[in-house]
């Protein structure tokens, strides 16, 4: 377990002309491998921001991210290909291409210019398929998938990467309750299994609170960080799904509605 990403009075938020909207700002913190950390966050609150920032795809608005000690800037676009994979929300751009092909751009970082397969790249692609379980299809078209099966791929293409960090945002957001169940703990599984930096945003709170090694809560512009038992324990959960209806059970980590 090390240090692989750190944020330094990190500010992040959107330019528009010269005005600046700053989501949240001066965030110090520092992201594990080895270990889950799922981001949590009401609706709007820069969760995705967040994300797309520590991707490398919005620059800071102030500060720094360091990723295995040097300037995230300062890598290149192809460095950057074969340390961070990044599953964002939406459908992929690319729809008229079969489930394994989608995946397979995955291994575009490894491959020549005309993006020719060799063994190990086939190996990585079934084996990401395989670890979803997205196999059986594997020759169907992208635009035919369902929201999940598609969530699925992406995830798989994320993997056949093989980057030492995965990014992914909301990565459960169309899974049924066992494929939500099965993905968090595939991606539990992997980070222990390999020492990889996984880093995801969720609105599952029991999932998480029951399957992350570190919760980071974004609320406002301050963010709590902690193991899901200490966040538990100083009423930091608690406080985050306060609702009348709503009873939050510390003990055993779930959450009960009254009716
Ligand atoms: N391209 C943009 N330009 C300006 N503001 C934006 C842009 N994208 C998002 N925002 C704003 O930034 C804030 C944070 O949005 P963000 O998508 O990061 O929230 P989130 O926590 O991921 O929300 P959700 O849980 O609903 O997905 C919101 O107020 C949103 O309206």
């Amino acid at each position: 377990m090390q240090e692989t990403i750190r944020l330094e009075h990190l500010s992040i938020g959107y330019k528009q002309g010269k005005a600046r909207r700053v989501v949240a700002a001066d965030l110090n913190a520092s992201i594990d491998s080895g270990r889950l950390t799922c981001l949590l966050g009401r609706n709007g609150v820069g969760k995705s921001t967040l994300l797309r920032t520590l991707a490398g795809f919005l620059p800071p608005l102030d500060g720094r991210i360091l990723l295995h000690g040097q300037s995230l800037s300062s890598y290149s676009k192809a460095d950057l290909a074969r340390l961070v994979s990044v599953v964002l929300t939406g459908k992929p751009q690319v729809q008229n291409m079969r489930v394994d092909e989608l995946v397979a751009l995955g291994r575009s970082p490894y491959t020549d210019f005309w993006g020719r397969l060799r063994t190990a790249d086939r190996r990585a692609v079934g084996e990401a398929m395989r670890l979803v379980g997205m196999e059986s299809l594997a020759h169907r078209m992208v635009s035919d998938l369902s929201d999940g099966e598609r969530q699925k791929t992406m995830i798989a293409k994320a993997l056949a990467q093989q980057t030492p960090v995965i990014i992914l945002d909301e990565p459960t957001a169309f899974l049924d309750f066992p494929s939500k169940v099965e993905t968090m703990k595939l991606l539990r599984h992997l980070v222990r299994e390999t020492d990889k930096t996984i880093f995801l945003s969720s609105h599952d709170l029991e999932l998480s609170m029951q399957l992350a090694d570190r919760l980071w809560l974004m609320s406002g512009r301050q963010l709590v960080i902690g193991t899901p038992r200490q966040l538990t324990a100083d009423g930091t959960l608690a406080r985050y799904v306060a609702h009348p209806d709503v009873r939050f059970n510390a003990e055993e980590m779930t959450l009960a509605i009254e009716v």
